[in-house]
């Protein structure tokens, strides 16, 4: 990269820091159960990756990325507790859907719990963040095949959403994710 093209990339990092300076809001994290919701959240509020429990009942913490303050509501992904995040949408300014991608044959389950849920006229214009996890396995899914199992080009017309291939493990991809999410609060 040339200098001049280094100093303006900096710049241009620099003023959409700037732009988004202040900035704050609440994301829910959903998606079915291992897919790597609570190692996600705690990766972001205490910076390391831990063995935890499926979460049982649902809790908030706080980060900064980007120059955003978030809030962001963990809750369980299992079927017993789904019924529990209708509960949060309504407190929250935008939607992280997390995906395993490397767990095929959970696909049809994610594909149709995210679509269940963006059927809701509340949630239109709500922006999605749909995060292909686990992309360090080697069974994980390739992007492309998922955006149609997936059926993401129908969900677009009411919303800005977005897809991200991420390894929470290996810290990659989310800090796009929410990058793109706070420049939609
Ligand atoms: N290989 C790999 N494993 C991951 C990744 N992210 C999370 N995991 C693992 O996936 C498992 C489930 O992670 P959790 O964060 O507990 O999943 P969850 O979505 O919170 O699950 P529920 O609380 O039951 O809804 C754990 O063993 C994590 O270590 C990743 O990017 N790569
Ligand atoms: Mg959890």
């Amino acid at each position: 990269m040339s200098l001049f093209a280094w100093l303006r990339e900096i710049g241009l990092r620099l003023l959409s820091t700037l732009g988004l300076y202040n900035k704050k809001g609440t994301v829910v994290l959903l998606g079915l159960d291992n897919s790597g919701k609570s190692t996600l959240l705690h990766r972001l509020s205490q910076g390391q990756v831990t063995a935890l429990q499926p979460t049982e009942r649902p809790h908030i913490d706080e980060f900064q990325l980007g120059g955003v303050s978030f809030k962001a509501w963990d809750l369980g992904g299992h079927e017993a507790v789904r019924y529990l995040w209708f509960d949060f949408l309504s407190d929250s300014h935008a939607i992280v859907f997390m995906v395993d991608s490397a767990d095929g044959e959970r696909l049809e389950e994610a594909h149709w719990e995210l679509s269940e849920m963006l059927s809701d006229a509340n949630l239109d214009g709500v922006p999605v963040a749909v995060l292909y996890n686990k992309s360090d396995l080697p069974d994980a899914w390739p992007a492309e095949k998922l955006e149609g199992m997936l059926d993401l080009a129908r969900l677009e017309a009411r919303r800005p959403i977005k897809t991200f291939v991420t390894s929470v493990l290996k810290g990659e991809g989310y800090p796009d994710a929410f990058r793109w999410l706070g420049t939609h609060l």
